[in-house]
C-alpha cells in the first residue's frame, strides 16, 4: 500500500499560508489532494456568551482540538474519508456542516500553531513555513478581517495586542525551527514555490508515494 504524502504549511496570521496553499492545489491538483485547515478545528464556542466569546485567545494551543484533527490525518494516511468540520469565523461557532474529504495521494496541512504540536508535526513529511513580516501580517489581517470575519478596526487592533501578538512570539515563531524550507512573503514568491512544488512532484514519482512503482 502506497502511503500519502502529508504536506504542512505554518506560519503567523495573515503571512500568506492559504495564498501558498491554494497555490499549491492549483499547481499539483486539488483532485490528487485532501486539504486540512487547522482552523476548521477550533473549538466550538456556542455555550459561551457572545460578549465572552470575543475575549477568547484563539492564538492559544488549546483554542483548537487538535486530536480530532490528528485523527484524521492518521484516517487519511490509512485511506479512509473523513468530516471535516466548518468553522465560522462570526459567531466563533462550529457548523451543523461538515465537507466530506476523500482520501488521496496528497495531504495538505495549514495552521498558526501546526509545527507547536508534536504529536502532530510527527507525522507531516514536508514543512513549509511561511515568514512574513509582523506589519505586513497586521496589515492583512486586519483589511481580511474585517471583509470576510465581521470584524471592527477597534476589535482587530485589540485581539492583536492582547493574544495574537503575545502568542506568536510564544508559539509560532518559536516552531519555525522546524520547518525544512521557509518561504518569505508568501503566495507571491514564485522562485520558492516553483521549488516546492517540483519537490512535491519527485516525492510523488517516489516508490514510497505511487501507485504505478
Ligand atoms: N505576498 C502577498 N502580497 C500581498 N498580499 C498578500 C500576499 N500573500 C497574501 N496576501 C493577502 O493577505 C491576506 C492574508 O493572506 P492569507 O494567505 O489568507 O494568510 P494566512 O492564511 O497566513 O492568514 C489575503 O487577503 C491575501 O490575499
Ligand atoms: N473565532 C476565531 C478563531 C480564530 N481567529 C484567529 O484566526 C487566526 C488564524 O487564522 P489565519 O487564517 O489568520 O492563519 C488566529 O490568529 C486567531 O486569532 C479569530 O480571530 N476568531
Amino acid at each position: 500500500m502506497i502511503t500519502p504524502l502529508v504536506i504542512a504549511i505554518a506560519g503567523g496570521s495573515g503571512s500568506g499560508k492559504t495564498t501558498v496553499a491554494t497555490e499549491i492545489l492549483k499547481r499539483v491538483g486539488s483532485h490528487r489532494i485532501a486539504y486540512l485547515p487547522h482552523d476548521a478545528y477550533y473549538r466550538d464556542l456556542k455555550d459561551l456568551p457572545r460578549a465572552q466569546r470575543d475575549l477568547v485567545n484563539f492564538d492559544h494551543p488549546n483554542s483548537l482540538e487538535t486530536s480530532l484533527m490528528i485523527e484524521h490525518i492518521k484516517k487519511l494516511k490509512n485511506w479512509e474519508a473523513i468530516e471535516l468540520p466548518v468553522y465560522d469565523f462570526t459567531t466563533h461557532t462550529r457548523t451543523d456542516r461538515t465537507i466530506h474529504v476523500e482520501p488521496q495521494r496528497v495531504i495538505l496541512v495549514e495552521g498558526i500553531l501546526i509545527f507547536a504540536e508534536p504529536a502532530l508535526r510527527e507525522l507531516f513529511d514536508v514543512k513549509i513555513f511561511v515568514d512574513t513580516d509582523p506589519d505586513l501580517r497586521f496589515i492583512r489581517r486586519l483589511e481580511r478581517d474585517i471583509r470576510e470575519r465581521g470584524r471592527t478596526t477597534e476589535s482587530v487592533i485589540r485581539q492583536y495586542l492582547n493574544t495574537v501578538r503575545p502568542m506568536h512570539m510564544e508559539f509560532v515563531e518559536p516552531s519555525k525551527r522546524y520547518a525544512d524550507v521557509i518561504i518569505p512573503e508568501g503566495g507571491f514568491n514564485t522562485v520558492a514555490l516553483d521549488m516546492v512544488i517540483s519537490r512535491i512532484e519527485t516525492l510523488l514519482e517516489s516508490k514510497e508515494h505511487n501507485p504505478d512503482e
